[in-house]
């Protein structure tokens, strides 16, 4: 199984689903690679584990079709779609083994594609090893963690070979530490077994650092699909750049390719934005504080010490919000006081019409 690209390419096209008056989805187009790992996030409500159950044929779209490779999966019963489904709460069967919970998907196919018993066992040996729980496999669920319950859930979805893995939320029971132990497991364990998998979170940091690719919805809709560093650094919208990190926001106005604070040249471009109103954002760590006449006036209104940071909150003439402005806490790095009269300049930042 090392290294090979497992499962079919999927193709999302026009998929809708109503609930009432609610479009859960509304025109869904997304195509996912053989052997991706993408990332369905977005705030709650904004259709992921719709999509997710679309997929796996858990619920009938309204519109739209999914293909499996070449099929059109309404074609396909649930066991012909053989897809794996791991959900957050851990849905192992209480009165069977470790084991027995691995070789359930095996043990439970029609005799004609039931694998022999030791080939089932050998299995079973080769995905306990890949979970890294060797010598769990005569435990029962409630012998194990959290954590553990979950890499057991994965290797019940993996044994049948799935067409594609979807995961809803593994990991959102666990705590904060072992969140980021898994999703790290995750990711290493992609990396050797190269199976298709769709993943939901609405945690932006575990969609970055796990996902190829990372597909942001909004109200039943993509807002953008790209990869971690275009997400983040090349936000197609607001709402993207909200929501996948901290933002500060300057009103303005664009004007001949400049960007006007207050009707003044604030020095930054607007390349990307057509004149009128229009809207700077920017991330904390995307500014530099000087002194007055670097970049643009501003005082200090108020000083916030972390343990690794130091945030400056800045206020601009006529800006109805502070602009935060993070500093490294290191040795050597004197923050400013409340008060003070500074410039600041902008790293980086992008323009949106208002
Ligand atoms: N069975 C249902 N009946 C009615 N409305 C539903 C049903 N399931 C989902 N919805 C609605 O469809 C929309 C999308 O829901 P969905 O569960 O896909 O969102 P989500 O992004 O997975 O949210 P969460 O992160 O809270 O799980 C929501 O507005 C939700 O209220």
């Amino acid at each position: 199984m090392q290294g090979n690209r497992h499962g079919v390419d999927l193709q999302i096209q026009g998929v809708g689903k109503r609930y009432g008056g609610t479009a859960a989805l509304d025109g869904v187009d997304l195509h996912i690679a053989s052997g991706e790992l993408v990332a369905l996030l977005g705030p709650s409500g904004s259709g992921k584990t719709t999509l997710l159950r679309v997929i796996a044929g858990l619920l009938p779209a309204d519109a739209g079709r999914v293909l499996f490779g070449e099929t059109d999966a309404t074609q396909l019963s649930l066991r012909e779609r053989n897809v794996g489904f791991v959900f957050q709460q851990y849905a192992l069967f209480r009165h069977m083994t470790v084991a027995e919970n691995i070789a359930f998907g095996l043990r439970s196919r029609p005799r004609r594609s039931r694998p022999d018993k030791a080939t089932i066992r050998r299995r079973v040996d080769e995905l306990l090893a890949l979970i890294q729980l060797p010598d769990l496999g005569g435990r029962y669920p409630e012998q194990l963690s959290g954590g553990q319950k979950q890499r057991v859930a994965l290797a019940r979805a993996l044994a049948i070979d799935p067409t594609v893995l979807l995961l809803d939320e593994p990991f959102g029971a666990l705590d904060a530490k072992v969140r980021v132990e898994l999703r790290r497991w995750l990711r290493r364990l992609h990396d050797q077994t190269g199976q298709t998998t769709v993943f939901v979170t609405h945690d932006q940091e575990e969609a970055l650092e796990l996902a190829d690719r990372v597909v942001v919805l909004r109200n039943g809709r993509i807002e953008q699909a790209g990869t971690p560093r275009q997400i983040y650094d090349e936000p197609a919208s607001p709402y993207v750049f909200d929501f996948i990190g901290r933002a500060s926001v300057i009103d303005g106005d664009a004007a001949g390719g400049r960007f006007l604070v207050a009707g003044q040249d604030a020095a930054f471009d607007a390349a990307d934005v057509a004149d009128g109103p229009a809207k700077l954002y920017l991330r904390p760590h995307d500014a530099a504080i000087g002194a007055p006449g670097d970049g643009l006036d501003a005082r200090v209104a108020a000083v916030h010490r972390h343990a690794d940071r130091i945030t400056v909150e800045l206020e601009l003439a006529g800006q109805p919000r502070p602009l935060e402005v993070d500093l490294v806490a290191a040795p050597g790095v004197h923050a400013p006081a409340t008060g003070d009269a500074v410039g600041v300049r902008l790293l980086r930042h992008r323009t949106y019409p208002a």
